[in-house]
């Protein structure tokens, strides 16, 4: 039987990005949304983004999150060649504190855009959310399961607070 392709694909420009990019895998995987993950660099191996950027519509994928690190072109770049939903993580470098990724994705020209989270774990947790929340326009199955994620999110914050 064919292999389904997963809503999500989560790609980055290093594997040493995915400490920070396993917190989005594990947003998608509490709500119940499939992903893939690769190593996929606009620097490094340029062919291998442009198959999988061009490709990445027709294989069925829906959103794309891409992280990335330091002179972080990869989200952008994976943006200009389809027209799927990117959502960019800055992963945070050791020079600058993920300054430096935050601005290499944030600025995109108009007409080219990337949905740009923020620096580090929280913002790779936020991507994989977000990409559920994108999913869930049409299926209100998993609508439900944000909703119910979200309700637990604020109970727990009541069972911390005194009063
Ligand atoms: N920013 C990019 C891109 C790209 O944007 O294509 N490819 C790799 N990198 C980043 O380089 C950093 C260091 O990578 P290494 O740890 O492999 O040296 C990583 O954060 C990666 O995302």
């Amino acid at each position: 039987m064919a292999e389904t392709t997963p809503p999500v694909a989560i790609i980055m420009g290093s594997r040493s990005d995915w400490p920070t990019m396993k917190r989005a895998a594990d947003s998608l995987d509490r709500l119940g949304v499939a992903w893939t993950s690769s190593v996929v660099s606009a620097h490094r191996t340029p062919q291998r983004l442009v198959e999988f950027a061009s490709g990445a519509k027709a294989k069925g994928y829906k959103v794309i999150i891409a992280g990335a690190g330091g002179a972080a072109h990869l989200p952008g770049m994976a943006a200009s060649m389809t027209d799927l939903p990117v959502l960019g993580v800055p992963v945070q470098s050791k020079a600058l504190k993920g300054l430096d990724s935050l601005l290499s994705i944030v600025q995109m020209p108009a007409g080219v855009p990337v949905a740009t989270l923020a620096i580090g774990e929280a913002g790779a947790a936020n991507a994989g959310i977000l990409a559920a929340q994108i999913l869930a326009l049409s299926d209100p199955v998993l609508a439900g399961r944000l909703n119910a994620f979200r309700e637990a999110q604020t109970e727990a914050v009541h069972e911390t607070v005194e009063d």
